[in-house]
């Protein structure tokens, strides 16, 4: 057994635990990054990267299919599972050879291949019983894809996100089960090429939405490509031979049995902080098993332990993983000076057709019972000129904002271009901007930001800042 002494120690080689080695290293050359499994990240890997390779092509297919509505006739097309496949896959390798490349570039001394759990406060055990005594440790272990037991029936016809970019052909049929993030994105886009497609839910719940007028046009959207009940009632899951045979309640509550070749389980992500020996490690855990930790400061209690990305459970998303890791190895590198930082904007982008997004602050029971007043305002974009150009007019979006200051806080929206929509939006709660200051910037015509001004006008008159909208606004342009 080998003990090595160090400043820092970063448990995980993913995004949190590359940008925290990079930080830490500002301060201290002993810094040593400890990857479990394979570096290369989860996002380029399994995560966002391939996902939207998938997605992709998915867009392309649903495009030539409904290239008729332009006018545009072409002959038979056929999706080549194979070649959509191999597109993802070629470029799911590159982005993750670009990570590889980055970590070549990390002095060997400071990185290594084990797993590392506590053994005793601030003392990491290796899996070759080798022992890490470090003055300050990132944890940035990540998440994993949380089957819940019930799919397990589906035995060697189960998978998860981690495995199905592997596939060298599109399967003919895929049952989804969690219409979630990852179960819409993946799903949509598999039965958008043609795969035989069914989603289950528990609960109601779709994706991370919360406004229900929102909910029901994406839920009409989605099941106009497959068929998706968020509240289904199964009542059974069993191997077969050609793969999973599922019996649950169709629409109208009629028993029926359908079979598919693959079950995809969606059902959430789990903290890598199970395995992590963290009953040796002194620190406080809440009830999920996360250390108790400071989002402003990462730090674990009043440990020298910070906990960065996926593993920390508060904004698994990449960004947010990037700029804790950031946050977590700059901390760690100059512990015991430590920085307390804002939290940048709540920014989420589902990348789904209608995109749904999230920015900043929804109001919620916590901000009627903090007293808060805050208002709201909505477009359907049915009608919105742009959108209806480019046929893509199907979504809504409520905007809030807060009486008496007029600040804008947030948004949530499915519907075209989000994506950049959520941009702005978010750059404008950052920026803190009250409503009457947005509506005074530039919009040009025609665009579907002019559908993000009708929704601010709406606002800006609860907010009893303004008149009602005009409706037609003739001096804005035909259908703003
Ligand atoms: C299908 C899918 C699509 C996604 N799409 C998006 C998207 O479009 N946009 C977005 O913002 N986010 C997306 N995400 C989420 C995003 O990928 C994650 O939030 C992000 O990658 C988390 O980074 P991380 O550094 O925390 O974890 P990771 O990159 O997973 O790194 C953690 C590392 O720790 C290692 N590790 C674990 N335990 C140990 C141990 N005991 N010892 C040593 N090493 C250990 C792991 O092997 C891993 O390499 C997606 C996720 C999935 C699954
Ligand atoms: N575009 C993006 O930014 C992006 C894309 C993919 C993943 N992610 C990240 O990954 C995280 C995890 O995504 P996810 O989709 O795994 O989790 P999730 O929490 O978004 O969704 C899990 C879904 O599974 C459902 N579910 C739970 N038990 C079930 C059961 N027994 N049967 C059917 N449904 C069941 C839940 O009700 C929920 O709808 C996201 O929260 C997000 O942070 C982000």
């Amino acid at each position: 057994m080998a003990r090595r002494k160090v400043d820092v120690a970063i448990i995980g080689g993913g995004t949190a635990g590359m940008v925290a080695w990079r930080q830490a290293r500002k301060h201290t050359e002993s810094v040593l990054m400890i990857e479990g499994d394979r570096f290369g990240t989860t996002c380029a890997r399994v995560g966002c990267m391939p996902s939207k390779l998938l997605i992709r092509a998915a867009e392309a297919a649903h495009e030539v299919r409904q290239s008729s509505r332009f006018g545009i006739e072409h002959g038979e097309y056929r999706v080549d599972g194979a070649a959509v496949m191999a597109r993802v896959r070629r470029y799911r390798d590159q982005f993750v050879d670009g990570v590889l490349e980055t970590i070549e570039k990390i002095p060997a001394e400071q990185r290594l291949l084990a797993r590392a759990r506590f053994s005793a406060p601030m003392e990491l055990e290796l899996e070759n019983g080798d022992r890490i005594d470090a003055d300050r440790i990132v944890i940035a272990t990540g998440s994993r894809s949380h089957v819940v037991p019930m799919l397990k029936a589906a035995g060697s016809r189960l998978i998860t996100s981690e495995a199905i970019f592997d596939w060298t052909d599109l399967p003919e049929s895929v049952a989804v089960f969690g219409p979630g993030v990852i179960g819409l994105e993946l799903g949509q886009a598999l039965a958008r090429l043609g795969v035989r497609v069914r989603m289950f839910g528990v609960g109601g719940r779709l994706g991370p939405i919360r406004d229900s007028k929102i909910r029901e046009i994406a839920l009409e959207a989605f099941n106009r490509d497959f068929p998706l009940d968020p509240d289904a009632r199964v009542h059974e899951i069993s191997a077969s031979e050609q793969g999973v045979d599922i019996r649950f309640d169709d629409a109208h509550g009629d028993p029926v049995s359908e079979g598919f070749e693959w079950l995809l389980a969606a059902t959430g992500r789990r903290p890598n902080v199970d395995d992590l020996g963290l009953e040796h490690s002194g620190l406080a855990l809440d009830e999920r098993g996360v250390p108790r930790f400071d989002p402003f400061t990462l730090q674990c209690g009043d440990s020298p332990v910070f906990i960065a990305g996926d593993a920390n459970e508060d904004r698994p998303l990449l960004h947010e993983a990037a700029n804790e890791g950031r946050l977590a190895g700059q901390n760690a590198g100059s512990w015991p000076q430590i920085r307390a930082r804002d939290r940048r904007t709540p920014l989420g982008i589902v990348f789904t057709d209608p995109q749904i997004i999230q920015v900043g602050e929804l109001p919620d029971e916590a901000s009627a019972e903090a007293g808060r007043r805050i208002a709201s305002g909505s477009i359907s974009f049915r009608r919105q000129g742009r959108s209806r150009v480019m046929g893509r007019n199907l979504g809504r979006l409520v905007v809030h904002g807060e009486f008496g200051s007029g600040r804008f806080l947030g948004a949530e929206m499915a519907g075209p271009a989000a994506e950049h929509i959520a941009h702005l939006l978010a750059w404008a709660v950052e920026q803190k901007l009250t409503v009457a200051r947005m509506l005074e910037m530039p919009f040009y015509h025609p665009v579907i930001e002019e559908g993000v001004r009708s929704a601010l006008y709406d606002l800006n008159h609860e907010l009893k800042n303004g008149p009602p909208p005009a409706g037609d606004c003739t001096d804005c342009g035909p259908g703003v």
